[in-house]
């Protein structure tokens, strides 16, 4: 039984908005993920960082139930998530970006988003022609819109956005269905330094109150945004802790990142 649920726990333990616990997956002979164990409090930002082929997208796909778990089991909120299909993990609170682009390019920005608020709100496509009645969908995609910055480009085309304004695209369609756990895949991939520290201001802002998880190589964003780091190594975490205790862990510094060229951050 998890912590939350336990009424013998102290206080203290703070609830667990997402566990992992002896999370295995192997591809063929060859074992990815191997007896992975992490707990993200409710409300924290955890970065996931190590190096390539850890199996830091693997985890992802498990977490968001697009690829099955070998063994070993995953919950959310308290509740095993594990077994269960993508588009039901989303509708009990976690919602997921992709390192590949994931817009319909053909459709406006305010479009896209009122597509990811219905289809997170579980409406079937035959109900798509009465969109313009659908006044809850409306008021969330104007909502989310503002937050991310994009009133001004809202009849534009996704396809026609600047890089960095599609990624911000992105993150709203994420969170646009109220999801309070968001995993990010390398949300600054590909960025400039200005646009990258726009967009963790950005990222800062919308999961204010939520649970986040990302993936991120840029030291500099991790170390900006995170309240703690998820080191994943050969497909296990060898470290979870707070940004300062992870830059003096030895076993890290060997294992990750004295070997990486990215860690001006220090
Ligand atoms: N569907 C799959 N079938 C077989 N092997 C896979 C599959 N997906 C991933 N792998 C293998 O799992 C390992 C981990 O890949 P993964 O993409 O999870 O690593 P990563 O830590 O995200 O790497 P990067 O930082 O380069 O994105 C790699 O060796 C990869 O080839």
């Amino acid at each position: 039984m998890s912590a939350m649920h336990n009424p013998t726990m102290p206080a203290h333990v703070p609830a667990m908005a997402l566990e992992l616990r002896d999370v295995r997956k192997s591809f063929g002979k060859s074992e990815i993920i191997r007896g992975a164990n992490l707990g993200i409090a409710k409300g924290e930002r955890c970065a996931v960082i190590g190096p390539n082929g850890a199996g830091k997208s693997t985890l992802f796909n498990l977490i968001s139930g697009r690829f099955p778990l070998s063994s070993g089991e995953i919950r959310l909120n308290g509740g095993v998530i594990s077994g269960k299909k993508p588009y039901q993990i989303n509708r009990l609170g976690l919602s997921r970006s992709f390192q590949i682009s994931n817009l319909f390019v053909n459709l406006s920005v305010y479009e896209n988003l009122r597509c990811a608020v219905l289809w997170s709100l579980g409406y079937k496509y035959s109900f798509w022609h009465q969109l313009g009645k659908l006044r809850d969908a409306h008021e969330r995609a104007e909502q989310v819109l503002e937050q991310i910055g994009l009133q001004r480009q809202r009849h534009v085309p996704a396809g026609v956005l600047t890089y960095a304004e599609q990624r911000a695209l992105e993150i709203g369609i994420t969170i646009a269905g109220g999801a309070d756990v968001i995993l990010l895949d390398e949300p600054t991939a590909g960025m400039s330094r200005s646009e990258s520290d726009a967009a963790v201001e950005l990222i800062r802002k919308v999961t204010v109150g939520k649970t986040l998880l990302m993936v991120e190589h840029d030291m500099g964003v991790v170390f900006g945004l995170a309240d703690k780091i998820a080191v994943l190594v050969y497909g296990e975490v060898i470290a979870c802790d707070t940004p300062q205790r992870i830059r003096g862990n030895a076993e890290v510094q060997s294992a990750y990142l004295g070997t990486e060229q990215e860690t001006e951050y220090a």
